[in-house]
């Protein structure tokens, strides 16, 4: 048997807190659900990985956890077919068969779901392999182009707390529920972190209140690079009017229509750089979209591309294509920060601070925090992704899971059902919504 043999898979699936932020579906769980996968060679080594903890992706990793003791940590292009033969093709658990109803990430294919599922797995054998070789990840993708990466403040509108009467861990941040409030955000960002450029969650309050906001910010960090993102909740009028109001103030505007058509008649109506995350999310999606200039930015998303590997080969897409590529984002903790960090470390025309929720994540399953500095994350140069278990948290965190009548119904993500908790008539609005 090699040392590099799989000889075991864990599986931990856990809930992790999150604050009331609020976004066009909803408002984000009190929990919301990870995956923690754990890889272990022969060696005794282990790699770890995470992903979306969710019930559909947690019924596609058990037969991959079961098919890998055998398979080795280098067999990545393997991993692809292996989860191809032993998945199945599970339909997202929620019926909604097409649109991601909680992390707004576009289309649910049974393909892009199996990705998202994969990809943890595929960090997870990179980190064991690097740990093996005595090699950083970002070594096994080529090497890095710099030492830091920059991320951009993910800001929000948000509640100061989740509604009376629903589990939570509270925070000391505080509403921000109008431009006031979103500077207020922007400056502890800023202040706590060192990031020098800004990220507005929009779709939530009328169209002229988040210019408003985005106005605000301009005022407040003159100069800084400020993006908005309604996940696709204008119409292609609505899109164009609030692409008026800020030409030359947005460095770019993410979604602001949904699907490719929407956003190729506001891309041919405006010269505000688009950005997308929600439709260009799987290979298929990219020819139509690149080829009508649908999007001049993508924001490459590990999880849901199929890990790094696949990750540099959308950036390679990208570039032929002369798109430019940044990253997206969902509720993450360290280990997906530091394989975000690590891939991003090793793409050259990434030339957009990344997103990340990370600061909004107060609890974590690694032993020490990742830390910003000046809106920057070092590069590890330690073997594999750089961060290590913290055991004890894990138990904690997968307790919470496992207490099911308590924390049940957070086992899957559903921003528009946790908004039911404080407008019991809420459903997601259909888009365009504005
Ligand atoms: O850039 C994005 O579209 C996201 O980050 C999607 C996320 O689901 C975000 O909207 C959220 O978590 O509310
Ligand atoms: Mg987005």
């Amino acid at each position: 048997m090699s040392r590099l043999t799989i000889t075991a898979v864990r599986l931990t699936p856990i809930l992790v807190s999150d604050p009331p932020l609020l976004n066009t579906q909803g408002v984000h769980q009190p929990y919301t659900p990870r995956l923690v996968v754990e890889v272990e060679t022969a060696d005794g080594v282990t790699g770890l990985g995470e992903t979306y903890g969710d019930t559909t992706y947690l019924r596609l990793a058990r037969p991959l956890a079961d098919a890998l003791p055998g398979h080795r940590v280098s067999d990545l292009n393997a991993l692809f077919a292996l989860a191809e033969r032993v998945c199945g093709d599970a339909p997202p658990a929620t019926g909604a068969a097409t649109l991601d109803v909680g992390g707004q990430r576009g289309v649910l294919t049974a393909d892009k779901l199996r990705l998202s599922v994969v990809s943890a797995f595929e960090v997870a054998c990179l980190d064991a392999l690097g740990r093996t070789l005595g090699l950083p990840v970002h070594a096994l993708l080529g090497g890095k182009v710099r030492d830091s990466v920059d991320y951009s403040a993910y800001l929000f509108h948000r509640w100061a707390r989740h509604p009376d009467g629903v589990p939570c861990e509270p925070d000391d941040w505080g509403a921000a529920l109008d431009p006031a409030g979103i500077v207020t955000q922007a400056r502890r960002f800023a202040r706590e972190h060192g990031f020098t450029s800004f990220k507005l969650k929009g779709g939530v309050f009328e169209p002229d209140r988040e210019i408003a906001a985005v106005l605000a910010l301009a005022e407040a960090f003159p100069g800084m690079p400020l993006r908005l993102d309604p996940n696709g909740a204008w119409s292609v009028e609505t899109s164009l009017y609030v692409a008026g109001r800020l030409r030359g103030v947005l460095q770019y505007l993410e979604d602001p229509a949904t699907g490719t058509d929407a956003m190729a008649r506001v891309s041919a109506g405006t010269d505000v750089p688009l950005a997308t995350n929600m439709c260009v999310t799987t290979v298929p999606e990219i020819r139509d979209a690149f080829t009508r200039d649908a999007v001049q930015i993508v924001l490459s998303d590990h999880h849901y591309w199929g890990g790094l590997h696949r990750t540099r080969e959308l950036a390679a897409v990208c570039r032929a294509f002369g798109v430019g590529l940044s990253m997206h984002s969902n509720t993450h903790l360290g280990i997906s920060l530091a394989a975000m960090t690590q891939v991003a470390a090793t793409v050259p025309h990434l030339d957009y601070a990344c997103d990340s929720h990370y600061p909004w994540q107060r609890e974590d399953v690694i032993t020490t925090r990742t830390r910003f500095r000046d809106g920057r994350v070092t590069v590890s140069d330690t073997p594999g992704l750089g961060v290590e278990l913290d055991h004890e948290r894990l138990a904690v965190l997968h307790g919470r899971w496992l207490d099911e009548s308590t924390y049940g119904h957070y086992r899957d993500r559903d921003d528009a059902a946790a908004m039911r908790a404080a407008d019991p008539g809420w459903q997601a609005p259909s888009v365009p919504r504005w």
